[in-house]
């Protein structure tokens, strides 16, 4: 990908100097992609390896298209890394907070810490008017709180030196200036022309604003670059303009832009998340009941997608979802309706995420039901360690945690993944990874694919055949070619799928809860509530 047009406006003079706060999978992706759209960007961590990573032009995670655009931004001058919060206080007109929020290890809500000590950091050193920007994902009344906060410490909403516990102040403060911030911003914003940076100053303070994030990882530079839709959550027209001057390059592409308050934006995030979750559970029950009759989920799938009200989008079912945001979102947004007292109208959050845990149990279930019942001393090749393909991500990867419930039953498993094995080995330590399919197909009893990669999609069934003990496949992802593989003599498995040969689960029965081989003296179920270390998974939920 090349460096936009925008290079030569860099340092014009007329746009907003931006600052990332938490360099992570948003934060490195935000900063990035800033500087490739022409602004001064200057991002800031905690983590002193990142930063020096980042600086070196070395992306701390893989992301497909972005150490292209990291090494040309940084070579531009326009984009700098650094650990010094007084740095990016001196240096910022709007500063973008996007630091983590995961879930909370007591509980299903998000854990703020991070975000309130970001704040509580950056907000004593702000001495001059600016716009905060909120991008994590975060519980609604979230950003409220930190309004009170900046109000509260900013010296820039203080002029006379003065502390003020007032709710409220900074947003207060800037609306002094409302009537000329109103007039002056949207349209030269709008149009992507350059913007005086007298927009910031129309703020008369430090104000907050929340702009929830939607890329995707593995998309991430296309989703940052050309969004679907940008929403502002704001409390005055300074605020909506300043932030309208922050994204002139991607409004002027004519993305739609919704202005709402806080709560709401905030929401439109947690409630995006969870409605993609519950497409995806929705199509992984039409599996299980497809499993129930011997039907087939892919089929319905298709048939369903033709329907434009339903769409085919995020109903590929499989082995369910996972990753640092749908399943801890989902969760915190069940506690957050808990906590405002209509803990009721999400109640179908707890299935959603309940039909999601049962597709990891099925794979092992088809896997255990392909191998005779028995797991035990099995040598399995696992293909697939991120969350999803394009990925090194293993937070709360449905992979590794059908890794780890196979492993559980007494299975040999040995997992292989082109870029997240570095990840995994950490999360997931008892288990042996490997750089190589061949290697491991070697005297295998079974290949069971979990992450979608393309490489994994293109294996040849006739050459893997000859390497392993037993041709027996479980594609957790419908990523091959079923026919293909039992042309070449193997056995193959699909969540979902008819099968001809194995019988539909017994609920209580399960068929790889061991016999006397496997280690453990009463055979080892694998157990929910047992934690897979450094994954955020059903890991550690309360009941
Ligand atoms: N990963 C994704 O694709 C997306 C993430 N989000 C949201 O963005 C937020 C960040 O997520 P990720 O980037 O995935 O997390 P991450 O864990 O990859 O990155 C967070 C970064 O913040 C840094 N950090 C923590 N405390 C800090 C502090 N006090 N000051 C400065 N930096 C600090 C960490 O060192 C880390 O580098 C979350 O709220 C997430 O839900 C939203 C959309 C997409
Ligand atoms: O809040 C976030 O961080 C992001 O979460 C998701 O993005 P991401 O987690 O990168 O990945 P997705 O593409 O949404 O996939 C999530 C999981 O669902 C699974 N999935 C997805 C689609 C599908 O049809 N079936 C399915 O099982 C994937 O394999 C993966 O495990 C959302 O798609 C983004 O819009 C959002 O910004």
């Amino acid at each position: 990908m090349s460096t936009s047009d925008s290079h030569e406006d860099a340092a014009d003079g007329h746009r907003p100097r931006l600052t990332v706060i938490g360099t992570g999978y948003l934060g490195a992706t935000h900063a990035v992609c800033m500087a490739e759209l022409g602004f001064e960007v200057l991002g800031v961590d905690v983590d002193q390896s990142k930063i020096e990573r980042l600086s070196a032009g070395e992306i701390p995670f893989y992301e497909p298209d972005l150490a292209d655009l990291l090494r040309a931004n940084l070579a531009s001058g326009r984009l700098r890394f650094t650990t010094s919060f007084e740095e990016i206080a001196e240096f910022g007109d709007v500063h973008f907070v996007c630091v983590g929020t995961p879930q909370r290890a007591d509980g299903y809500g998000a854990d703020l810490s991070h975000l309130n000590s970001a704040v509580e950091r950056l907000a004593p050193l702000l001495r001059r008017p600016c716009l905060v920007v909120g991008k994590s994902t975060v519980p609604a009344g979230t950003a409220a709180g930190i309004a009170r906060t900046l109000a509260r410490l900013a010296p820039a909403n203080h002029p006379t030196g003065a502390a003020s516990a007032t709710p409220g102040a900074a947003v207060l403060a800037a609306t002094g200036t409302n009537g000329r911030a109103q007039a002056a911003t949207p349209d030269a914003a709008g149009q992507g022309g350059t913007v005086d940076v007298d927009i910031v100053r129309e703020l008369g303070g430090v104000q907050l604003a929340w702009n929830p994030e939607f890329l995707r990882e593995g998309f991430a530079v296309a989703d940052t670059l050309h969004p679907d839709r940008l929403v502002f959550g704001v409390a005055s027209p300074a605020a909506e303009g300043a932030l309208r001057s922050a994204f002139a390059p991607v409004i002027a592409q004519g993305v739609p832009v919704i202005v709402t308050d806080y709560a709401t934006a905030e929401l439109v995030k947690t409630a995006a998340n969870s409605f993609l979750a519950t497409k995806i559970s929705f199509i992984n029950a039409m599996a299980e009941v497809c499993e129930a009759v011997d039907a087939d989920v892919l089929t319905l799938a298709e048939a369903l997608s033709h329907d434009v009200r339903i769409g085919g989008n995020f109903l590929r079912p499989g082995v369910g979802f996972g990753g640092g945001c749908l399943p801890k979102d989902i969760r915190a947004f069940q506690a957050r309706a808990d906590e405002l007292g209509v803990g009721a109208a999400l109640r179908f959050l707890r299935e959603i995420d309940g039909i999601n845990d049962r597709r990891r149990d099925r794979v092992v279930e088809l896997v255990a039901a392909a191998l005779d019942g028995t797991l035990a001393h099995r040598r399995l090749l696992v293909l697939g360690a991120a969350f999803k393909p394009n990925s090194d991500d293993v937070r709360d990867s449905p992979a590794l945690a059908v890794a780890d419930l196979l492993t559980r039953t007494g299975a040999e498993v040995t997992v292989v993944d082109p870029v997240a094995t570095h990840n995994a080995r950490r999360a997931l330590p008892q288990v042996t990874y490997s750089e190589s399919v061949d290697e491991v197909a070697a005297g295998a009893d079974a290949v069971v694919l979990l992450t979608e990669w393309r490489q994994f999609a293109e294996l040849d069934p006739v050459r893997l055949g000859q390497l392993v003990r037993r041709r027996v496949v479980v594609d957790a992802r419908h990523a091959l070619d079923g026919d293909r593989w039992r042309q070449a003599g193997w056995v193959y498995l699909a969540p979902g799928r008819p099968t001809g040969v194995i019988p539909s689960p017994v609920p209580e029965q399960r068929p790889w809860a061991v016999g006397p081989d496997a280690a453990g003296s009463d055979g080892v179920t694998p157990v929910r509530d047992q934690s897979i270390a450094g994954i955020e998974t059903s890991v550690g939920r309360p009941s």
